[in-house]
């Protein structure tokens, strides 16, 4: 069993997972790895190259081998994708919706497994994804699960498109979020839930300082 701990933050897109992981990581010192990010890499390098999303067959070699790299300076990560920087192209609703379709298929997600457990490296670990507790990082002793209401999710979603100054409708928001719920917690492979193990925090009423303080009091217990 590897020693290096692990912290994995799992739960429904836009629930907050992201903004906790990293700060979380920061707080501790710690690596963080946004899997999201893979899959949306994924995606992209599967509309670039022009491939059915839903073929595994087609998906998997482009998985197994796919030329990502995070390079990391201070506070901001560049993703860069066959030589080219995607870091902003990938955080579409679009490449969100793709990247739950490539997601959905076994040996694709199979494949990319590896490349997800090579970041437990020391002093620790934050994983944020779907099946951080449940699949990639099933021995993490502190495991929790964040959600929030699909209303407040797509709220939350509108103020944070809106502030990039992008076109957006919370109607449209909220069906996206619902569609891309039922993909990821009803697909075969490692769908969408809690970990038996994990803490649940249900941030649909609390703020983004009240989501990290109860996360740390579950870390502080549990390491
Ligand atoms: N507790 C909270 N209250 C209000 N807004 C929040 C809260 N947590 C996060 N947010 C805001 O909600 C938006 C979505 O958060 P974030 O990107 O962290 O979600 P996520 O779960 O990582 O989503 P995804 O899985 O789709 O990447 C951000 O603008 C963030 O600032
Ligand atoms: N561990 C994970 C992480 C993500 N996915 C899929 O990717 C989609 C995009 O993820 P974001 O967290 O960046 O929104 C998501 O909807 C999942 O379908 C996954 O399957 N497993």
């Amino acid at each position: 069993m590897h020693s290096t701990p692990v912290v994995t933050v799992d739960g429904p897109s836009g629930a907050g997972k992201g903004t906790l992981s990293s700060l979380l990581a920061k707080k501790l010192g710690w690596h963080f790895l946004d899997s999201g990010a893979i899959y949306r890499v994924l995606a992209v390098a599967a509309l670039h190259h022009d491939l059915p999303c839903d073929d595994e067959e087609c998906v998997v070699p482009l998985a197994t081998g796919l030329d990502v790299s995070f390079e990391t300076n201070g506070d901001s990560t560049r993703i860069i994708l066959e030589g080219e920087d995607v870091t902003d192209d990938i955080r579409t609703e679009e490449v969100g919706a793709v990247a739950s379709k490539v997601a959905a298929l076994p040996r694709v997600r199979e494949a990319l497994l590896r490349r997800q457990r090579a970041f437990q490296q020391d002093p620790g670990l934050v994983a944020d994804g779907r099946d951080m507790g449940t699949v990639v990082f099933p021995d993490a002793p502190v495991k929790i699960f964040l959600t929030a209401s699909a209303e407040a999710r797509a709220e939350r979603r509108y103020s944070q498109l809106k502030a990039k100054g992008m076109d957006v409708n919370i109607a449209r928001l909220l069906t996206d979020i619902k569609a891309r719920d039922e993909r990821d917690t009803q697909r075969a492979v490692a769908p969408l839930v809690p970990a038996q193990d994990a803490v649940i925090i249900d941030s649909t009423d609390l703020d983004i300082d009240q989501v990290f303080e109860k996360a740390m009091d579950i870390i502080s217990s549990r390491l």
